[in-house]
């Protein structure tokens, strides 16, 4: 029977977790370059866990430039069986207030300036993304986030933007009145399509900072508005991840929503027409399949 093995991908605010046992920081490479950081790993109430800065301790990347697919590509070859990223986020509803967690579902993917699949010419693959998070996993984040006394939106539409700049007032409006978007943040994009083509189950926890500009009561989007909230936040969201464990178990069972068998039927190209130099790279996130 495999084991689990956790992964915190931490956002803004989030550079380190505490409590883990025989905690480590460990450099991994990947054919994709390197990862934001190295990786801190160590176990929680026994479970296999991972850490991972996304911006890197001391935010050196900006959203743009996070390695996305040497981040995801380093927790597949870690082992790691589910990916939990703890973002912050913008609002677009009143009750989605700074404060509270929203359990992300869906996302509009608006980034441009980002590699955004671990496939392409030499080895074609399409995956599904019509659900891009793991209701699995989402489920134990509401339940530990619950437990731990956060105010949680079940269920919401993230808006990835490029940035780094935040919105106008017009792009503000539009997302919330006429796309449906409920949050917004810069890198939640590309993460969750790497993740699905990683057979990696992923869920993501999207801590609200403020009402980005529409808000007639907020005035606009402010970053020292964001960063009064967010130490907040990362100490409700380390407190979230250590009811993780306990909820997942050290047991992996298949995801019953098919997280990791996305690629069962994915790659195209035949295997007498495959670029070896690819297959070469693809050897963590698809071996299971190559
Ligand atoms: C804190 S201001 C904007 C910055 O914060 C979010 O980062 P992350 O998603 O890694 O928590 C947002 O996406 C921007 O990158
Ligand atoms: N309003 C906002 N827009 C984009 N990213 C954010 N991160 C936190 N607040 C944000």
């Amino acid at each position: 029977m495999a084991e689990t093995m956790i992964a915190v991908i931490g956002g803004s605010g989030i550079y380190e977790i505490d409590g883990l046992e025989n905690a480590e920081w460990v450099t991994v490479d990947t054919p994709w370059g390197a990862p934001s950081d190295q990786i801190l790993t160590g176990r929680l109430d026994g479970v296999a866990m991972a850490f991972l800065p996304r911006h890197g301790r001391g935010h050196v990347h900006s959203p743009t430039d996070v390695p996305y697919r040497a981040n995801i590509d380093a927790l597949k070859r870690l082992g790691v069986t589910d990916v939990i990223s703890v973002s912050a986020c913008g609002s677009f509803r009143e009750e989605m207030a700074p404060g509270t967690f929203v359990i992300v579902d869906q996302f509009i993917d608006r980034t441009v300036a980002r590699e955004k699949s671990f496939f392409g010419s030499g080895c074609v693959g399409h995956v599904s993304l019509a659900h891009p998070t793991c209701p699995r996993l989402s489920d134990a984040c509401e339940t530990a986030a619950r437990s731990a006394g956060i105010t949680v939106h079940r269920g919401g539409t993230y808006l990835a933007m490029e940035g780094p700049q935040f919105s106008t007032l017009a792009e503000s409006r539009m997302y919330r009145e006429h796309w449906g978007a409920d949050v917004i943040g810069m890198t939640n994009m590309p993460e969750a399509k790497l993740a699905r083509e990683a057979e990696l189950c992923y869920a993501s926890v999207a801590m609200v900072t403020d009402y980005d500009s529409w808000h007639p009561d907020h005035g606009e989007v402010d970053i020292a508005d964001i960063i009064a909230t967010l130490s907040g936040n990362a100490d409700k969201g380390r407190a979230m991840v250590r009811g993780l464990p306990a909820l997942l178990g050290t047991e992996r069972t298949p995801c019953p929503h098919g997280c990791d068998r996305s690629l069962d039927h994915a790659i195209l190209t035949a295997p007498d027409k495959r670029d070896p130099a690819l297959v070469a790279k693809l050897d963590a996130v698809a071996g299971r399949v190559l």
